[in-house]
């Protein structure tokens, strides 16, 4: 592997752009070493009879105003102008790399404030910056070194925080961290290692840059000091005689042109080197594909894949703090599926997030218990681990969950490339296999397609296909099969029903149609207002359920007996607004139940028989008892109702 990647850095530099960016950059090293060891005295003696001379054997370039020879003076400029340079752009690297992974030193939260002011830095011109720099830290060579340092910081911060991030989010990260090991190691030994490169082309196009930057800041008197002079110096003293004595003032320019090419060549070759090299092996070699490990059994028979307990999601709004997820509690174990079913806002989509860590800030979850394997997803490190791999998450939309840009077998393979460092091909092999695996026709074909090619239920059996490409124990399922057609709706849930007979996957199916739901999960938890408002078996669904609310979801879903002609059934009224609970039970405002106990205290989730739940003061009526909101409401009612929740989706 080493032998390949230092023929890729010799082809790269034997390229003509490689050529070119290696000879000047050697000149300027070279005279920069050189020049003053030879040039200082010729460049410094005052000759006054040979006052501003034009160019002749004696002085190629001509003299200044006091007779001193204007090329020593430019060969002999190379050493401060390159060493200034070099300088402002190492300390602005060094202030980069610290603004830039003070996520991973010093965490999100403080993270996230640095990452504010980088923001905020990146907006302005960095020369703007210089300036800014140059006059708080005073005329003179120290001044421009720290101001263009200081300009440097917020571009090479920002290049540094969006990969940084990006390699943070590997399992290789969380596992060193789940070893217990210190953030600064794992800045030193594993972030910093997988950026180096493109961090180091950066830091070469910087440096000339910083050349170009310090040129102009003493030029305009800013920067290096009569009578120490560099090339900006140099420049600004030609330019007073540009008229008599052209050559004079385009020396400096010239070695400034030179010298910014030669770091910046530098930097495109050595860019191209790596670019070559990530085509050709990608840039994750450090890792060798190793097959998922096998399952771990959660301890004992009993142990639930996924335990989750008084989970709230909570969202800062103008009126104060918004909690759409107000305390769920369930558990899945290894092959069960669980459906998670209610009106749209209730917080289904919500409580998948929350248990798979998608909730972005300023959202916040926070729960007793929030356990997967065993494992407390609530440890940043842990879930990172699992994500992806034991944890898969389907989501509604095909069109949108699949990268249009993206070979559909590459975004498969993608998933065990980065959770387990497979290599390309034997990743390409597994995206093949799932792809048949999900009946999608010629797989290996299909595979090397971009999703467009695909028609929807093809897309999403993809998706299914991508979820379980890493061997999952669970996978998330958020209405996968809202947005296709009745057809392909049903080959979509058997074939979500045969992988997880196959492979004893648990499921966390959620839907806002009761009937799809009951085709495929043994267990339905019913969610109203962000709670979970009943737990019951899926046979129990139809005759046996207890809380008005889940009788009234069963009631509106057309069946064979239902008149086509008549309005769809609804559920009058609407769920209340998280922003604005009602006191007491947030159904009793549309329950035909309710009593003035109902409005008054809120029931909570209670167990009356094994394996059932319900938060409702009047579960104990017998299920035959309880009207639902469909047989009594007049027709009238539901046509008038502008704000009545639509069930059930498309007619089955
Ligand atoms: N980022 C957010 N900020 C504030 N409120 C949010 C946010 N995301 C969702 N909500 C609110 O949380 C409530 C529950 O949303 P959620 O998406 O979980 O509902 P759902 O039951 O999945 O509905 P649907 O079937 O329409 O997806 C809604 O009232 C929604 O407005």
């Amino acid at each position: 592997m080493k032998a390949t990647a230092a023929r890729r850095w010799t082809g790269a530099l034997r390229s003509p752009l490689g050529i070119t960016a290696a000879v000047l950059l050697a000149a300027v090293v070279l005279l920069a070493v050189v020049a003053p060891l030879i040039w200082s005295g010729r460049a410094d003696a005052v000759q006054s009879a040979e006052i501003l001379q034009g160019p002749s054997s004696a002085h190629p370039v001509g003299t200044d105003l006091l007779g001193r020879d204007i090329l020593a003076r430019v060969l002999v400029a190379t050493r401060l102008s390159v060493g200034l340079a070099l300088l402002a752009t190492a300390i602005g690297v060094t202030a980069g790399l610290l603004l830039g992974t003070a996520n991973v030193l010093l965490g999100r939260w403080i993270g996230r404030w640095v990452g504010t002011l980088i923001n905020i830095a990146v907006a302005f011109p960095s020369l703007l910056l210089a300036l800014f720099f140059a006059v708080i830290f005073g005329v003179g060579a120290k001044g421009a070194v720290l101001a263009i340092g200081f300009a440097t910081a917020p571009g090479f911060a920002r290049l540094t925080q969006t990969m940084a991030a990006t390699v943070s989010g590997r399992d290789f990260i969380a596992a060193a961290r789940v070893a217990g090991i210190g953030r600064m190691r794992i800045l030193v030994r594993h972030v910093l290692p997988n950026i180096a490169e493109p961090l180091i082309v950066s830091a070469t196009m910087a440096a000339g840059s910083a050349l170009l930057a310090f040129a102009s800041l003493s030029f305009l008197g800013l920067g290096v000091q009569a009578p120490s002079y560099d090339w900006g110096r140099l420049l600004g003293e030609g330019l007073a005689q540009i008229y008599v004595h052209p050559a004079g003032a385009l020396a400096a320019g010239v070695a400034v042109v030179l010298a910014a090419m030669a770091f910046n060549l530098s930097g495109e070759a050595v860019a191209r080197a790596i670019g070559l090299r990530s085509a050709q092996t990608g840039r994750r070699t450090e890792h060798t594909y190793e097959p998922p490990p096998a399952d771990p059994e959660p301890d004992g028979p009993d142990q639930p894949l996924l335990a989750v307990e008084n989970l709230h999601v909570t969202f800062p709004a103008a009126g104060g703090p918004v909690t759409p997820v107000r305390g769920v509690s369930l558990s899945v174990r290894r092959g069960e599926a669980i459906g998670i079913v209610g009106e749209s806002g209730s917080g289904k989509s919500l409580t998948a997030l929350a248990i798979a860590q998608l909730i972005e800030h300023p959202g916040r979850v926070r729960a007793e218990r929030l356990e997967f394997l065993g494992t407390d997803l609530r440890e940043k490190a842990d879930h990172r681990r699992l994500l992806g791999t034991s944890l898969s998450m389907v989501f509604q939309d095909p069109m949108t969950s699949l990268n249009p840009t993206q070979r559909v077998g590459r975004q498969l393979a993608e998933v065990v490339r980065e959770h387990q460092g497979a290599d390309r091909r034997t990743a390409w092999r597994r995206a093949v296999d799932r792809l048949a695996a999900v009946r999608i026709p010629s797989a290996e074909r299909r595979a090397k397609q971009l999703p467009h090619e695909f028609s929807g239920g093809m897309r999403q059996r993809a998706m299914i296909g991508m979820g379980v490409m890493a061997n999952p124990q669970l996978i998330i399922a958020d209405e996968p099969t809202t947005a296709l057609d009745v057809t392909v709706q049903r080959q979509v849930l058997q074939l979500i029903a045969n992988i997880r007979a196959a492979e004893r996957v648990g499921l966390l199916f959620i839907s806002h149609d009761v009937t799809v739901v009951g085709q495929v999960c043994e267990r339905v938890l019913v969610m109203y207002a962000g709670r979970i408002v009943e737990d019951l078996p899926t046979d129990a669904l139809l005759h046996d359920a207890r809380h008005p609310y889940t009788r009234a979801l069963v009631a509106a879903v057309p069946d064979m007996t239902t008149d086509r002609n008549a309005p769809l059934a609804v559920i009058p009224g609407r769920p209340p607004d998280p922003h604005d609970l009602p006191a007491g039970c947030p159904y009793a405002p549309r329950c035909l139940l309710a009593t003035d106990r109902c409005r008054r205290e809120d029931p909570a989730l209670t167990t009356y028989a094994i394996g059932r739940r319900v938060a409702c003061w009047h579960a104990d009526q017998a299920p035959a008892a309880i009207p639902d909101n469909r047989t009594t409401v007049p027709d009238d009612d539901k046509t008038d109702d502008p704000i009545a929740a639509p069930l059930g989706g498309e007619r089955p």
